[in-house]
């Protein structure tokens, strides 16, 4: 199933955000730490490095995510050019407290009287940046929700007498190339539920969860995880739980939401649904996969060609 979702709130706050970057010093990537990099909008790059400004790369929702995939994301983070990486959750209020600093070592020549730190908040839908925003000012300015796309329009407050902050509204980017990236966003509730077949996504879910952490299947479910597969943890669940519809089948629809609700909640451990190693596992993958198509797509263009030329010829 490939996934996309770009509504056209989304559009227009693009159009802001690329406007706003001109007088940003500083970026805020909030990005989900279960999965970095799906969670990463390649606009907020694009739009960054087109303007030189520097990033804070927030891994937020650490509270969620398996502590060593975090800390090998911030590592890779960290080793790239013009980005620091930090890991936090904004249930700690220390966590968020070492922000605006964090800010300032990265614009050193800003965040005086003359020349305010202008911050920009950046991030896909559900992330957790007006939460963020929220925590950041101790005060309630942005509506917060477990929902994708509750902020729909950039709002700009003071931090303090010489630090400003823009929020943005989440947004996500006109083509996901990679299906599992797709996949990755909606279980995580960064994607419209009404653009997403929520069985299909648990399907993807559970396999991950099958190859990764079996053993929190087992623990939350009771379920035997050896030869299953991503619908077979579906099933599982809905025989362990009972769930049946009217009628006396299992009800697999009910099972498939359980199991993304847990995962989203945290109910089944801390997960990670990617790490470096194989996120450039699956980006070799999508390459390869992508070669092979170019070569098809090529094979038939030229027998198509070969097919135009006999026919002229008459042979
Ligand atoms: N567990 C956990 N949940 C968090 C954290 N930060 C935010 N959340 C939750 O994540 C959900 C989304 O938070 P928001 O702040 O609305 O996210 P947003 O990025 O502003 O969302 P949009 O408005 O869709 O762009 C809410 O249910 C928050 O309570 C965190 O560090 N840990």
């Amino acid at each position: 199933m490939s996934i996309q979702w770009f509504p056209g709130h989304m559009a227009a706050a693009r159009k802001q955000a690329a406007e706003q970057m001109e007088n940003t010093d500083v970026v805020i990537e909030v990005l989900d730490a279960r999965l970095p990099q799906a969670s990463s909008n390649p606009m907020v790059e694009e739009l960054r490095k087109f303007r030189q400004r520097p990033c804070l790369k927030v891994l937020n929702k650490t509270d969620l995510a398996d502590p060593a995939a975090t800390a090998a994301w911030a590592a890779w983070y960290d080793a790239q050019e013009g980005v620091t990486a930090y890991p936090m959750t904004t249930k700690k209020p220390s966590d968020v407290a070492k922000i605006p600093d964090l800010c300032k070592t990265l614009a050193p020549h800003r965040g005086v009287p003359t020349k305010p730190l202008r911050i920009m908040i950046m991030g896909i839908p559900n992330v957790g940046k007006s939460t963020l925003m929220n925590a950041l000012l101790k005060k309630r300015v942005a509506k917060v929700g477990d929902e994708p796309a509750v902020t729909k329009s950039q709002q700009k407050l003071y931090l303090d007498k010489f630090t400003v902050l823009v929020d943005t509204p989440g947004m996500l980017w006109p083509k996901i190339d990679m299906e599992s990236d797709g996949l990755m966003l909606a279980a995580s509730h960064a994607i419209g539920t009404n653009a997403v077949i929520e069985g299909e996504v648990a399907e993807y879910l559970g396999g991950l969860l099958l190859q990764r952490y079996p053993q929190l299947l087992t623990a939350r479910y009771g379920i035997k995880t050896e030869g299953l597969d991503g619908f077979g943890v579906i099933e599982g669940v809905a025989q362990r739980r009972a769930f049946r519809v009217r009628g006396g089948d299992y009800d697999y629809e009910k099972a498939a939401h359980v199991l993304l609700q847990d995962y989203r909640q945290g109910a089944l451990g801390r997960i990670s649904l990617e790490t470096p190693q194989t996120r450039a596992e699956a980006l070799e993958r999508h390459r390869i996969e992508m070669e092979e198509k170019a070569r098809i797509a090529a094979e038939k263009a030229a027998r198509k060609a070969e097919e135009a030329a006999r026919g002229k010829r008459g042979t």
